[in-house]
């Protein structure tokens, strides 16, 4: 079939708790000055690819909003309607939340720390009232006002964290790419990951190997049924791609 609509997305820039090694799922870390950075070159990427959009849509966490606004910002589209929901949050790193992945796995083995990050089904522990961070997250309001204290997850896997994901996409996101809107999705590792499963048909096997880099845009172009017509391509060279997956991979090990 013809490619009919295009759909973009985008891993935020560089978060404090990406530059700190740590496990950060719903904590609101900022970015990273190079994080900033980063999501300036973001934009100039889908400049260059001379991408625009109509209508955007981003998880209710600083690290990928600042992302895209420095992106919105830049390629002369600051006003454009942006969509926020905890529905493409981070997957919930549980009681792993604001622990270091290195760390993690001097002290449990890098095996598991592996089957914690990159499994389909196992969630890490969830996370107790008495954590350092179990405050931060079940009072902040940003959530608090859209989900019940109780409805706020302790730990998510990829697959809970699709569970939520793919709502989103079939409600608010694919109607929109039908009526012919240009859409950004710019959020996060595994709610990324999800939407890519979901979008592209990938088996639980083969999702688990992928590994997203920060702020390298891809896309997809779909038919007029929302089927993906080719793979995933991103607007950078392979080498680049190749060797941003492999940090991220090897996160941990
Ligand atoms: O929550 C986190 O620590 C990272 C993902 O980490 P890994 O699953 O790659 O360890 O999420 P993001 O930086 O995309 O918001």
């Amino acid at each position: 079939m013809a490619p009919r609509y295009r759909v973009v997305m985008v891993r935020h820039g560089e978060s404090e708790w990406n530059l700190q090694n740590l496990f950060c799922g719903w904590y609101d870390a900022k970015l990273s000055d190079i994080g900033r950075e980063e999501a300036y070159a973001s934009a100039k990427m889908l400049q260059e690819a001379g991408l625009e959009f109509d209508v955007c849509h981003t998880s209710l966490l600083s690290r990928a909003n600042d992302t895209l606004d420095v992106i919105l910002r830049e390629i002369g589209q600051p006003n454009l309607p942006v969509y926020k929901s905890w529905r493409l949050n981070e997957r919930h790193y549980g009681a792993l939340t604001g622990f270091n992945k290195l760390q993690t796995a001097q002290k449990y083995g890098a095996e598991q720390v592996q089957i914690w990050r990159r499994s389909y089904d196992i969630p890490p522990p969830p996370i107790e009232e008495d954590h350092k961070y179990y405050s931060a997250i079940v009072n902040n309001p940003k959530f608090t006002q859209e989900l019940s204290k109780d409805e706020i997850p302790r730990t998510e896997s990829l697959k809970t964290t699709l569970q939520r994901v793919i709502p989103y996409w079939e409600d608010v996101i694919a109607p929109q790419i039908r009526q012919g809107k240009r859409v950004l999705i710019v959020t996060h590792g595994t709610s990324l990951r999800g939407l890519v499963k979901h979008v592209q048909q990938m088996s639980d096997e083969v999702i688990v190997k992928l590994n997203l880099p920060n702020a390298i845009p891809f896309y997809y172009d779909l038919d007029e049924n929302l089927q993906t017509v080719g793979p995933l391509r991103f607007l950078a060279d392979e080498e680049t791609v190749r060797r941003e997956m492999e940090k991220v991979a090897s996160i941990g090990k």
